[in-house]
């Protein structure tokens, strides 16, 4: 059997359909993000990085390289095994304790990233949940698509953030055990759920809330939890998902909520009890994000004022966006081709780097650049971004769909 022939035609037609994904080769330069070294055809060449989910340069912060500096000469580099034998480092009870503090829970449990976290929790809450049955939100991540399908409990998915439509299938479901699957802001389109509305349906439900804060957390509310600190709702919420990746600059997942759900997670989710846990010095510099995140507001207050203001110019150099209340800006291109020449003129041309976002990470004819602007990228390098778009915009004629 060839299988590199299998394997070569399904590239093939991933490739005519323009959603073969390539990879920038990148250099993140500590003490210069959003600035990267990027290397391609052999050269090496200055980039400025328009697409990253290290929301607030966090991964540079002083406070946070020296923790995880520190701790790695302290502990060495990794766990050394999974958190029931022998991988179980102070640095992770402490994030713990620090991630439960943020969020106002009474427990935490780390997992090795976002994906995992989601992934683990609810496969263990839909399989282990006596006939439960999960309602998602239809635009759920693919973590949480790929955990509850691995739980094999039923699943009944509502219409994008319409609290009146889960209400309608809660009621439908009757008195089974229900468990309600949502995210706070969506991240390609930078949405973000009615989450009051949501969290008064599940109560009026006695359903069990479930919120992925991945996209917020660090970012909104005065400490840096997320949209449920900001909206003064997260002691409604039965269980808050993050990730450690983002804008807290680092690595990992969690999950946060009562002492019995993290304890009956820990103890049943696969996910979490066969694999090695993170290294010690990825949470000790996880943790100092988090401290820092809670104690300042600079980085969240820069990055909102360069959101605000990559927004005007773009409204005034007429190049559509997405209009949405949060920190992501989708800049609208509708077709894979051209969406990947827009990307790589930007780069090749301008030095600018915004990666293509094709299917099937957006719904086809939706193909988009996803911009972040973040507290670091200067008032000349949104100039410089915008001017480019501006110069594309004209050359390319490209068709663009505003949702
Ligand atoms: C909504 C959402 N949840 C979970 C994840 C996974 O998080 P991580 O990157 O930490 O694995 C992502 C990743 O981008 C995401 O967008």
């Amino acid at each position: 059997m060839d299988f590199d022939a299998i394997f070569q035609d399904q590239l093939d037609t991933l490739k005519a359909e323009g959603n073969y994904r390539v990879f920038a080769d990148l250099e993140r330069r500590c003490g210069s993000f959003p600035k990267a070294a990027n290397h391609k055809d052999g050269k090496v060449r200055d980039v400025t990085v328009w697409c990253s989910n290290d929301y607030l340069g966090m991964g540079q912060n002083e406070t946070v390289v020296k923790a995880m500096v520190e701790a790695v000469q302290t502990c060495g580099t990794g766990a050394g095994g999974t958190r029931n034998i022998s991988g179980t480092n102070h640095h992770h009870l402490l994030l713990e304790h620090e991630l439960a503090d943020l969020h106002g829970k009474e427990a935490a449990l780390l997992f090795t990233s976002g994906y995992v976290s989601n992934w683990a929790a609810l496969s263990t809450l839909g399989a282990r949940i006596p006939n439960a049955v999960i309602l998602s939100d239809e635009k759920n991540h693919a973590s949480m698509i790929e955990g509850i399908r691995h739980s094999r409990a039923d699943k009944v998915l509502w219409k994008h953030n319409d609290w009146r439509d889960l209400d309608r299938k809660l009621h439908a479901v009757g008195d089974r055990p229900k468990v309600v699957a949502f995210e706070s802001v969506y991240s390609m389109d930078g949405d973000i759920a009615p989450i009051r509305e949501i969290v008064e349906v599940c109560e009026a439900h006695g359903a069990l809330s479930y919120i992925d804060e991945v996209h917020a957390v660090g970012m909104y509310g005065p400490h840096g939890g997320g949209v449920t600190e900001e909206l003064g709702l997260a002691h409604r919420i039965d269980l808050i998902e993050g990730t450690l990746g983002k804008a807290f600059g680092c690595v990992g997942g969690y999950i946060t909520g009562s002492a019995a759900l993290c304890d009956f997670v820990r103890s049943f989710a696969s996910g979490f009890i066969f694999t090695t846990a993170l290294p010690p010095a990825v949470a000790a510099a996880a943790a100092a994000s988090i401290r820092h995140l809670k104690q300042s507001d600079e980085e969240r207050r820069m990055q909102k004022a360069n959101v605000a203001k990559l927004r005007a110019r773009l409204d005034r150099a007429g190049i559509p966006h997405m209009a949405n209340d949060s920190h992501i800006i989708p800049v609208m291109i509708g077709d894979p081709v051209k969406c990947r020449m827009v990307s790589n003129i930007l780069m090749d041309d301008w030095g600018i780097y915004v990666q293509p976002i094709n299917y099937p990470t957006v719904p086809k004819g939706t193909e988009r650049l996803r911009i972040t602007p973040g507290p670091l990228h200067s008032d000349a390098d949104i100039d410089h971004l915008v001017t480019a778009l501006s110069s594309l915009w004209q050359r390319c004629a490209v068709a663009h769909a505003v949702a």
